[in-house]
């Protein structure tokens, strides 16, 4: 059965009100609002979700200088696993009737204007993104219900989001990227930062020497470095130990390769996951080196403000648990229309094509949920 004939007759809307307000689902625990959420000032949460026994769940904007979108829900489940784990067969998604940004010669130029300042000295590391929008007819609605069991089914690995936002939009995406962990006073943040693609349809044999690359690559060596170095200084006054590996590891999604670094700690007391989460908030794996340089300089390059994109999705208790991670790998779906988000850190040994393919193989993560691949967008990984 497709989506288009769950729409409730008559309205053009999907059938999306299985949805929670709010769910992160991931291997290493859940949480699913139950009922309505209320809406909070980031300081003041904690008194209400100790009386509803709760917690506080919502988005944090790329722009640390933005206000957070937060709220303390009526009820919530909380598992140790993810949200569900069966497999469950993959929903029919309608096709779109337009598809924008496939290929994006605007993306080229602002990374190669990137590439220059870094050549010139004022910035050493900067994340460009792009964005893809696909419209779907009034006939055929895209049901944010089944994007979201899509991705769970694609992402079992992944944090899967789904978050309500403006009108009958959802942010949602498959991000592999855990940003700040809290549970008990131990901390856990394993960014990542230098990318490969996978190669489709490979043998084992290819897709392990296109991972090993990757580890030898000096480019992505220093990339991801710099990240490592702003998180460890910024999270060092928080905590009473941090353990840093000298050297990174491996991450696999189905579409990408990527090194990272685990690093675990543990907090001071009363430092809670969403304080962690804002003191390394933007990591040069979403944002640049150094901060304020690459965040004027994002602004400027970048065609439209990114919102959530490349911000925090995520929760924490009154016990000061909670797991903030990256909305990246995501979209805002909407019944008509939805809109893709994909960056790739830009520094002096990348080039505009190679970041217009990372960014496309990137996007395509999203694509496959929705039932597309690269071959029905030409140029996207171009
Ligand atoms: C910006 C994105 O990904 C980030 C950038 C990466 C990179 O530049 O290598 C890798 C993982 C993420 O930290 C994205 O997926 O949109």
């Amino acid at each position: 059965m497709s989506a288009v004939s769950q729409a409730r007759p008559g309205s053009g809307a999907p059938a999306d009100e299985g949805l929670p307000e709010f769910s992160l689902s991931s291997p290493r625990g859940s949480v699913a609002t139950r009922g309505r959420v209320t809406p909070v000032a980031e300081d003041a949460w904690l008194g209400l979700a100790r009386e509803r026994g709760t917690g506080v769940v919502g988005m944090i904007p790329f722009d640390p200088a933005e206000p957070a979108r937060l709220g303390v829900p009526h009820a919530w489940t909380r598992t140790g696993g993810p949200a569900s784990a069966l497999p469950s067969p993959l929903r029919a998604i309608p096709r779109p009737w337009s598809i924008r940004g496939a290929d994006s010669p605007a993306y080229r130029e602002a990374v190669s204007r990137a590439v220059a300042a870094v050549h010139a000295g004022t910035l050493e590391k900067i994340v460009l993104s792009r964005l893809l929008e696909l419209e779907y007819d009034a006939d055929s609605p895209l049901s944010a219900e089944a994007v979201h069991r899509n991705l769970l089914s694609q992402h079992a690995a992944a944090h899967v989001f789904s978050v309500r936002g403006d009108g009958d939009e959802h942010h949602m995406g498959a991000s592999p990227e855990l940003v700040v962990g809290v549970r008990d006073g131990v901390l856990w943040t394993h960014p990542l930062a230098g990318s490969a693609p996978r190669p489709p349809g490979a043998d084992a044999t290819e897709d392990t020497q296109a991972g090993e690359r990757l580890m030898r690559s000096a480019k992505d060596r220093s990339e991801h470095a710099a990240v490592v170095t702003d998180i460890a200084a910024r999270l060092e006054p928080l905590c009473e130990e941090l353990t840093v590996p000298a050297v990174p590891t491996l991450l696999a999604t189905p579409q990408l390769w990527h090194l990272g670094t685990p690093m675990t700690g543990r907090v001071r007391p009363g430092v809670t996951a969403l304080d962690a989460a804002r003191a390394i908030h933007p990591t040069p794996a979403i944002c640049g080196v150094p901060r304020g340089e690459a965040l004027r300089s994002i602004a400027e390059l970048e065609g439209a403000p990114r919102g959530f994109f490349g911000g925090l999705v995520g929760w924490t208790d009154p016990r000061g648990d909670g797991d903030w991670v990256l909305n990246l790998r995501s979209a805002r779906v909407g019944p008509r229309a939805a809109t893709l988000f994909a960056g790739a850190g830009v520094v002096a040994g990348s080039t505009a094509r190679g970041e217009h393919r990372e960014t496309g193989v990137k996007l395509s993560t999203f694509l496959a949920v929705l039932g597309l691949a690269p071959v029905d967008l030409p140029g996207l990984i171009d």
